[in-house]
């Protein structure tokens, strides 16, 4: 997606909406659902471990990154989980993916105020952050039944 803003001088510059990557991580038909701590707006909605992707570095690699520096973890990085989901009237982006613990390694909420292992069933039982909703309903028939 490309958008396109006239600065200052008149001139057109093209600005890439800023990738924000997200892993699901699913382990025994369950998803980790985590409670933001900020910002003031947005503590206490629940998203997907993540966050920007820097300068330079793949999407698979800022989840790795993001993964452990947030939660302490391990995880191996699989297929993309529903579609491209614009944020911030286009200026950013959401891209989540499946992902995988990798040597029985447990989750810590180090910049997270809560986390929860979410079934299908359960996946409306938290207050997700709005651009999540397509991401969720994506993700359903990957969690096994309870
Ligand atoms: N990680 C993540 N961010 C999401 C999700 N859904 C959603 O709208 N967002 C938004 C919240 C934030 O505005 C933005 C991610 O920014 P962030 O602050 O977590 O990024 P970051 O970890 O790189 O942190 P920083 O550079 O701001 O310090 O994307 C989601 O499921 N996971």
């Amino acid at each position: 997606m490309r958008t396109e803003r006239v600065s200052g001088n008149g001139q057109a510059d093209r600005h890439e909406p800023r990738v924000v990557v997200g892993a699901a991580i699913i382990a025994g038909g369950r998803v980790l659902a985590c409670a933001r701590a900020a910002p003031p707006e947005v503590a206490g909605r629940w998203e997907f471990p993540g966050g920007k992707v820097e300068p330079g570095e793949s999407e698979t690699a800022a989840l790795v990154r993001e993964c452990a520096e947030e939660l302490a973890v391990r995880v191996e990085i699989g297929d993309r989980v529903g579609r491209d989901v614009r944020m911030a009237h286009g200026r950013s982006v959401l891209k989540v993916y499946a992902a995988r613990l990798l040597h029985d390694d447990q989750p810590t909420a180090l910049e997270h105020s809560a986390l929860r292992w979410l079934s299908a069933a359960e996946l409306d039982t938290v207050d997700w952050l709005p651009a999540d909703a397509p991401i969720v309903a994506a993700l359903r028939p990957l969690l096994a039944p309870r």
